[in-house]
């Protein structure tokens, strides 16, 4: 009978710091093959992989997942097929992955139902950026082109809108201005002032750099102390309240990861040893709704439903889970996601298999395909161990979490609960108030930095009826950009709303 239990194989990460020059400024593709062609070599198969590639799945690049981006320097029009080339595959189905940061679990999740079901026998999952050499390149005037034209199949799945056009109009757009928002929500549900949640995060991500700084693939390897992170600073300086540069996802990365995957038949076929079988027990995939319309943005019920969801599945406790990655782009999704399972985020255990976004590296929607790569590296060198990856896109918008281990399943791979969508859309959603107008209360905020200066006071408040509006700062209203950026807690404080334009204005003015 037909072995088609998938199994991970191989993986390979690629990271570029050296001092940029004409000669040596990969492009993203490139970097992408150069990770690929160490995870065609891990494998330890008795004959060339790539000839056996049917699927390539490229994650989706940053710049190509903002509506109408597109990178200053050319791209190719058909990335998977220009991966496929460098590496000499020739699949049968290229597939350009959509927005998000979900997207490497989601993909290892959907590669392991089609090699169950025999649709597919040998996949490769593979992502990189490199903003880090396109940011000098622009600065230092190096004229650089990566365009380029491939002829082939191409399952475009697209790049979509992560926001609302009422949301758009209130800075409700680049993560680092939304994420505040759930982060200033978390600490107030916790009673924590600004100053004492800065501690605690600082805390937990000094502990990120230091798995960082022993990361041979990190970006920036360089352990960042609780005191560093805490202090607002020159190389600290202030990003959106309550965030400071080293406390975000760092996007100047030139980092590629790729993964292998085929059914348990295919790898004996192709003598691939038994010691490079990682098997995906469980998963989970969910999607939240906009960022406004969700009830309490002080907490994740994708991450609670999938988490708990893929725990149960296995019969584990996430005590029983012995090495994770929990996504990191900024405190908040490692909060929220511990609070989700049930985990003390204060624990010595490490929350991060590789240093996380904002030291390892935010390697666009691709980090977590290196957080994949680093996880089943660890298991194989640990065959009792079990594993858990959570992923996680857009405004905490989209989960996917997968349990691995080097043991075989006693339950064949499976998807932890396929109703989990139809549960999320089943609970209630806030209710939105376009156009505002009169005094509510404060739910969250956050207030905007450029270069040092605070430009932009974004607020989520409720009227005393229980209706919620967006509303900003005026450009010209100096007092509340002030009030937001002094110490006192926000959250709770009156306001005045008006509509303006199509805009709701915000201030602390009451008369
Ligand atoms: C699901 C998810 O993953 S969501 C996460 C998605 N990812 C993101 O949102 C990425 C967020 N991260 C970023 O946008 C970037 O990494 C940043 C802004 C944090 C840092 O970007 P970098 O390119 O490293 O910026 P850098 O710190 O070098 O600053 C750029 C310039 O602005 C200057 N600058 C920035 N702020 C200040 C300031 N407050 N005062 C003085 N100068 C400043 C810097 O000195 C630097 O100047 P230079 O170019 O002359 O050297």
């Amino acid at each position: 009978m037909a072995n088609t239990t998938p199994i991970l194989v191989a993986s390979g990460q690629y990271v570029f710091r050296d001092v940029l020059t004409a000669d040596n400024a990969l492009a993203p593709v490139d970097i992408a093959a150069e990770a690929a062609k160490v995870a065609l070599a891990s494998a330890q198969a008795n004959t060339p992989l790539a000839a056996h590639i049917d699927t390539i799945a490229y994650i989706r690049g940053f710049i190509d997942s903002i509506p109408g981006g597109a990178c200053p320097l050319g791209a190719s029009n058909n990335v998977p097929r220009s991966l496929a080339k460098r590496i000499g595959a020739d699949p049968q189905n290229a597939i350009y992955g959509r927005e998000g940061g979900h997207s490497p679990q989601r993909f290892v999740n959907e590669f392991a139902e089609k090699i169950a079901a025999g649709e597919m026998t040998m996949g490769l999952i593979a992502g990189a950026e490199a903003t880090g050499i396109m940011k000098q390149a622009l600065k230092a005037g190096l004229a650089l082109d990566w365009s380029e034209q491939v002829d082939g199949q191409l399952d475009d799945r697209g790049c979509h809108l992560l926001f609302t056009d009422y949301e758009i109009n209130h800075g409700i757009t680049f993560p680092t201005q939304v994420y505040p928002l759930f982060e200033n929500a978390w600490r107030a549900r916790h009673g924590l002032s600004e100053a004492a949640h800065r501690t605690l995060a600082s805390k937990l991500f000094a502990k990120f750099s230091e798995v960082a700084a022993s990361n041979p693939y990190s970006q920036f390897p360089t352990v960042r102390s609780e005191a560093f992170l805490n202090e607002v600073s020159k190389e600290n300086y202030w990003v959106a309240r309550p965030y400071t540069k080293w406390m975000v996802a760092q996007d100047a990365v030139n980092q590629g990861a790729a993964l292998l995957m085929c059914s348990v038949d295919k790898a004996i076929e192709l003598g691939i040893p038994e010691s490079q079988w990682v098997y995906l027990h469980s998963y989970a995939d969910v999607d939240d709704r906009w960022v406004s319309e969700r009830p309490d943005l002080a907490v994740s019920e994708t991450m609670r439903l999938s988490l708990n969801a893929v725990l149960g599945s296995v019969g584990k406790s996430i005590d029983q889970i012995d090495i994770m990655d929990i996504y990191s782009c900024f405190p908040i999704a490692v909060l929220a996601a511990c609070e989700a399972m049930g985990l003390d985020w204060t624990t010595d255990k490490p929350l991060t298999v590789t240093g996380g976004l904002p030291f390892f590296g935010g390697a666009g929607n691709s980090y977590s395909t290196h957080a994949i790569a680093s996880l089943t590296d660890a298991l194989r060198s640990k065959p009792q161990d079990y594993g858990l990856i959570t992923a996680n896109g857009g405004f905490l918008s989209k989960q996917s979490v997968g349990v691995y281990s080097a043991q075989a399943p006693a339950k064949p791979c499976h998807n932890a609960d396929p109703n989990l969508q139809a549960k999320f859309n089943a609970l209630p959603r806030a209710e939105l108030v376009e156009q505002a107008e009169g005094v509510g209360s404060i739910e969250t905020y956050t207030l905007v930095y450029n270069r040092g200066v605070a430009t932009l006071g974004m607020v989520v408040g409720r009227f005393d009826d229980g209706r919620r509006f967006l509303a900003n700062t005026d450009a010209e209203d100096e007092s509340s950009l002030a009030t937001m950026a002094g110490e006192a807690e926000l959250i709770g404080r009156k306001v005045r709303v008006h509509h303006k334009a199509n805009k709701n204005i915000v201030s602390f003015n009451l008369d």
